[in-house]
């Protein structure tokens, strides 16, 4: 099992900061939609430079022209691009397509997918890489979580990895590691942390077993 840090709310200097702390607790680092929004491509590219070791999954919440968006997102380091589920298959084939030239890999978020069991099982027959549940902010804010869905793409799921995102925290993480997904993604659950370095590791430690 693996962790993903998630950064969306912050400018480049800042999470390259954020980064420096808590690295050695680490897999991924998520370069957040709304630091993308912000910073471009280019937030990718100066964080895969300063932390080489890092994989680096760049959060374009892909719709449309898969293929171009993740040769863009190559180019600039990313190893990890994501794709919305809600997309339609060709969108997402062209993300496979490009990213299998490019020796990256998808991962496609379910967000406000209605149907996640049917909908997990025909994105897992497009060679995606993992499959990420994942309840986002305004989802969050009612009070919603993907554990459900997790134990759902779990049981679909044959060929990809499984993921969930959105809200998780370190007295939540016991409840999703027992559903044993191949990776877990925080985002607030460590950046919103006094000490996040603190957080990381106990984190890390759960996760590592
Ligand atoms: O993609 C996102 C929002 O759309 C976030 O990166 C994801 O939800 C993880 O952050 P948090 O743990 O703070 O919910």
């Amino acid at each position: 099992m693996e962790l993903q840090l998630a950064l969306d709310l912050v400018n480049i200097p800042e999470a390259k900061d954020v980064v420096k702390e808590v690295a050695p607790y680490i897999d991924i680092v998520e370069i957040g939609t709304p630091v993308v929004i912000n910073e471009g491509l280019r937030a990718v590219k100066e964080i895969k430079d300063e932390f080489p070791s890092l994989k680096v999954l760049a959060d374009l919440k892909i719709m449309d022209a898969g293929g171009y968006e993740v040769m863009k997102a190559s180019e600039a380091g990313a190893d990890i691009i994501t794709v919305l589920g809600v997309s339609d298959d060709s969108t997402i084939k062209g993300a496979v397509d490009e990213a299998r030239k490019q020796n990256k890999k998808i991962m496609v978020d379910m967000i406000n997918v209605k149907d996640i069991a049917a909908r997990a099982a025909e994105i897992d027959n497009l060679g995606v890489d993992y499959i990420c549940v994942h309840s986002g902010y305004d989802h969050q804010a009612d009070g919603k979580n993907s554990f459900e869905d997790l134990a759902t793409i779990k049981r679909v799921v044959k060929q990809a990895k499984t993921a969930i995102a959105g809200g998780i925290k370190l007295q939540t993480l016991p409840e999703v590691i027992s559903a044993q997904p191949d990776l877990v993604i925080v985002g607030g659950g460590i950046t919103g942390a006094e000490d996040k370095q603190a957080v990381a590791a106990q984190m890390q430690q759960l996760i590592k077993g």
